[in-house]
């Protein structure tokens, strides 16, 4: 497959700021690259540097040239930071945006495109926040490109926008796209990332696709078990050979299967140990993300989490009718 971006050894220092220290990276052709990390990893300055718009020391090849004279019809950006004038439409400003390009696509369609056709007559400046960010993800839209570079894109789009942003982004990606990615929600990136790097202190720590990088370092699969008598039950779990912690109100216990469920719940009742909730997660992105960089993680349901019953009983029966899959799906 062609690479379309190549990097090597990319560093860049803001005075004493160490923002990319060494990064090697490669894109393919096609592919959607979801780069994560904490505040200040360096993934803004990741993506100016591959976008020719921050000077950095390395090499980056992005369609084989380098990134300040590729072909600006080629490449789409959306900025973190992004500022349009606000006194004109969203129609308007669409338009300006076509209008720096040799060939560009309808603006209409860019419009219905981000879902702005009804609003499409409204300032800039009128609109809520994540209607402006709509409009500049199709400011990055408006030439087509060939590689689309996104920096947090639905920050601040409600979640219905968010999900049409993704399906948008889904149906470019499978028209062949190339599509590099940054965003706090892990969920977004598991969902439509091809390869996931985890940027931390301007290092790429960790490159792989989302279930590679899930078997490698988002542990096990985990039952968590709401109830009074925390202590109690994780004795009890711990004597039937389950890996049982007691915190606070609960009790997680680790490399829980969903078929293990029910033995789990046989061995609290045979203990007499009540319990008000029993939560059954599968590792998603989020736990690679807090594992890898060191962030605590106390047992806390992640987004991916299957309630599986809510009564408080002694011998229930519960069932896991959707199994998690890691996000908002
Ligand atoms: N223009 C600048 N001048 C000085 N330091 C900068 C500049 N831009 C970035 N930095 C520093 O470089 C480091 C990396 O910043 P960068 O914005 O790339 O991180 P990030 O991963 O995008 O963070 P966030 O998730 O908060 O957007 C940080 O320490 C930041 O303070």
């Amino acid at each position: 497959m062609n690479e379309v971006v190549v990097a090597e050894s990319v560093g860049k220092t803001y005075g004493d700021t160490v923002a990319l220290d060494g990064v090697d990276l490669t894109v393919a052709e096609g592919e959607v690259f979801g780069l994560i990390g904490p505040n200040g990893a360096g993934k803004t300055t990741l993506i100016r540097a591959l976008t020719g718009t921050t000077p950095v020391t390395g090499e980056i090849r992005v369609f084989g040239s380098e990134p300040a004279a590729v072909d600006a019809d080629r490449i789409g950006l959306l900025p973190q930071s992004f500022s349009p004038p606000a006194r004109l439409t969203a129609r308007e400003l669409i338009d300006y945006y076509a209008g720096l390009y040799e060939t560009a696509r309808d603006t209409e369609a860019v419009l219905a495109d981000v879902g702005l056709s009804e609003d499409a007559d409204s300032w800039y400046e009128t609109l809520s926040g994540g209607q402006q960010r709509r409009v500049c993800v199709g400011t990055a839209l408006v030439n087509d490109p060939d590689l689309l570079f996104l920096d947090e894109p639905t920050t601040g789009i409600d979640p219905a926008g968010r999900r049409s942003l993704w399906e948008l982004l889904e149906s470019l990606a499978a028209g062949g796209t190339t599509v590099v990615l940054t965003s706090h929600s892990m969920a977004e990136v598991q969902r439509l990332s091809d390869r996931v790097g985890l940027l931390q202190d301007g290092q790429l720590v960790a490159v792989g696709t989302p279930s590679t990088l899930i078997a490698d370092h988002g542990g096990t699969s985990r039952l968590v078990i709401g109830t009074e008598t925390g202590h109690a039950a994780a004795e009890a779990l711990g004597t039937a050979g389950f890996s049982a912690t007691a915190s606070q109100a609960e009790v997680v216990v680790d490399g829980v299967s969903p078929v293990d469920i029910g033995e789990a719940v046989d061995v609290l009742s045979a203990a007499g140990i009540s319990y008000d909730s029993l939560t059954w997660t599968e590792p998603s992105l989020e736990d690679v993300y807090l594992q890898l960089t060191g962030e605590s993680f106390e047992g806390a349901a992640t987004p991916g989490a299957s309630v599986v019953s809510e009564e408080s009983t002694e011998s229930p029966t519960p069932s896991v009718d959707s199994a998690a899959t890691g996000g908002e799906k």
